[in-house]
């Protein structure tokens, strides 16, 4: 059986195998959908499949909603061309329970999907309500739009000049009102877009390519409400044996893509059961009644607090620490890590000791209840796919969100004691160690994608393992620090632009009094193979 829809067709087939189906007119909502349009989503990636384009669905089989979803894809058009459409635009998301139980429903919410070339007159559509974006943290760069900015809004290449473009239409045709809503885990990430899009509105109308108005629009919040957004829902690559489930039911042609771009994509999604999306309630245009999907919306004060917790504080840090350590330590899944009691302290160390207590209760969602819920039920469910490979991409564009928040509070507060903290500096260490692209047992190490990468390599590219002599050959340089345990000047001047970079850690380490403790644990983990594990230990111990 294909997934597409002659497939569809045959409901009972798909019935018959316990799969849930779209319940609405595919064929009218379509055609609703082309005349009036009420949602783009641009990144049509797996957390877009499984969450929104799912929610979509729920309204619209009720009839709480007549028309579906457009996905946007402006960075990976192969998503579209390998997966969207060979299946009319269908997916299927499997719910891994942490009971064991597996949920399949085949989503039809999304009717069709376009390059960013493809939303010209959509953008100039009165019915457009929200275009929401879930393009990761590294998406929202201006960095290398100088080209753009001199070139004007017809003729931006990079993906934010290129939705700036499409905001300039929608202010051409009227000054029409919009919600553009950030999705991605990054602080404040309605900000984030915001000042993507006042940069390209400021440099537009100040070379004269764009209608001095433009800029008003843009930071009229009557016009362009940019609302904060905290999503939460673990969306891991799609996994093979998920895949194995599918095809054991007899479904053909589900397997998952790499793309040249890195992305991993399939016909098929999976993820947890458990989810949350608070957004600021501020939609200039209107919106679908989509708290009858379970969103929760709320004022920007609320919103900032659960991102904080959820982000800064109680799951994404954690995440990061299981990748470096379970990259470090040869770990290919999240909740085999669960099981190694070196991890789990850490991870307590992290969540309960040093973030808890800079965290904020948002009202609507208890931290510690979330925090417990993380560690006991969400990352140790051994049904889903996820591994540290994926969360450890892009790494340097998120450490600043995920740690520096907390070591701003903490340097901030009178009452928090930034000498107790021992977790998070042995992570951001431990991402260091992880970035010498040598595991803990001194063989290579393929490291994730991260755009920083070369940067970082040629910071750190005088550092080896240290008891590792067969490594001296593989970097070729005559300058070769190797540590032994004890930090020197040499390594404490080598790591200096490193630690000092506030665009990396949110702070100057130096200056938050951390940078010392980081280098003594560097230098301690590289000082030769199994001296992560053994720095890990002895933390978990207390003797650190
Ligand atoms: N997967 C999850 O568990 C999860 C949960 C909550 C939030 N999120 C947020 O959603 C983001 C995407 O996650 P996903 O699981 O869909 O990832 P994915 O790899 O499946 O998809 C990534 C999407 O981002 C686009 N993209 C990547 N780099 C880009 C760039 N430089 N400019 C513009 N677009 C770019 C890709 O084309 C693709 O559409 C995450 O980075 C995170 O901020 C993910
Ligand atoms: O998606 P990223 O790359 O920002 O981060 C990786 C994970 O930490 C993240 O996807 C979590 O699974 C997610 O934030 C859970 O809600």
């Amino acid at each position: 059986m294909e997934l597409n829809e002659k497939g569809l067709r045959e409901r009972k087939w798909w019935t018959e195998r316990g799969y849930k189906l779209p319940e609405f007119d595919r064929k009218a909502v379509r055609e609703a959908t082309g005349r009036g349009p009420v949602w783009v989503h641009f990144g049509a990636g797996n957390i877009f499949r499984a969450f929104p384009a799912r929610a979509v669905q729920e309204l619209l089989d009720q009839g709480i909603m007549d028309r579906g979803l457009v996905a946007a894809e402006g960075y990976d058009t192969e998503i579209l061309e390998r997966v969207n459409r060979p299946h009319d635009e269908y997916s299927v998301l499997v719910t891994l329970k942490a009971d064991g139980t597996v949920e399949k429903t085949v989503v039809g919410s999304v009717l069709a999907s376009y390059g960013l070339d493809g939303l010209k007159e959509i953008f100039t559509m009165d019915s457009l309500q929200i275009a929401s974006f879930t393009i990761t943290e590294k998406g929202y760069g201006v960095s290398g739009a100088e080209e753009d900015f001199k070139n004007g809004p017809d003729r931006a290449k990079t993906y934010m000049g290129q939705v700036a473009g499409l905001l300039y239409r929608r202010f051409l045709a009227g000054r029409k009102p919009i919600a553009m809503v950030s999705m991605d885990n990054c602080s404040h990430n309605g900000d984030r877009l915001l000042e993507a899009m006042e940069t390209f509105a400021g440099k537009w109308c100040e070379n004269g390519l764009a209608d001095r108005g433009f800029l008003e629009y843009v930071t009229d919040r009557s016009r362009v409400a940019f609302p904060w957004t905290m999503i939460d829902k673990i969306t891991p690559r799609p996994g093979q044996d998920v895949l194995k489930i599918l095809e054991e039911d007899g479904l053909t042609g589900m397997e998952p893509v790499v793309t040249a771009k890195n992305t991993y994509a399939a016909p098929f999604v999976n993820a947890e059961e458990c989810e949350y999306l608070v957004i600021e309630d501020d939609f200039p245009n209107g919106r679908p009644a989509l708290e009858k999907a379970g969103f929760l919306f709320t004022d920007r004060e609320t919103v900032e607090k659960a991102e904080k917790m959820k982000v800064c504080t109680c799951l994404n840090p954690l995440h990061t620490a299981l990748a470096v350590f379970g990259c470090l330590l040869g770990y290919k899944k999240i909740s085999e890590e669960m099981k190694d009691r070196d991890l789990a302290s850490l991870l307590r160390r992290i969540g309960y000791e040093e973030g808890l207590p800079a965290v904020t209760d948002p009202g609507i969602l208890d931290p510690r209840e979330f925090l417990d819920t993380v560690l006991t039920v969400r990352f140790p469910n051994p049904f889903l796919p996820d591994s540290p490979q994926r969360i450890a991409t892009d790494t340097s564009q998120k450490l600043f969100v995920r740690f520096g928040e907390t070591i701003k509070a903490y340097m901030e507060s009178p009452d928090l004691d930034m000498d107790r903290l021992r977790g998070i500096p042995l992570v951001l260490a431990g991402w260091l160690r992880y970035r010498m692209a040598v595991d803990d047992d001194g063989r290579l190490m393929e490291l994730s994608p991260d755009p920083m990468a070369e940067r970082l390599g040629r910071r750190l590219e005088r550092i080896q393992l240290g008891g590792c002599l067969q490594m001296e050959h593989i970097r070729g340089s005559e300058h070769v620090l190797r540590p032994e345990g004890v930090p020197g000047p040499e390594i404490r001047e080598a790591l200096r632009p490193v630690l000092s970079d506030a665009a990396v850690f949110g702070v100057d380490l130096f200056k938050a009094g951390l940078a010392d403790r980081v280098t003594e644990y560097f230098t301690e983990m590289a000082a030769g193979p199994g001296m992560v594990r053994r720095t890990l230990h002895a933390l978990g111990k207390g003797e650190k």
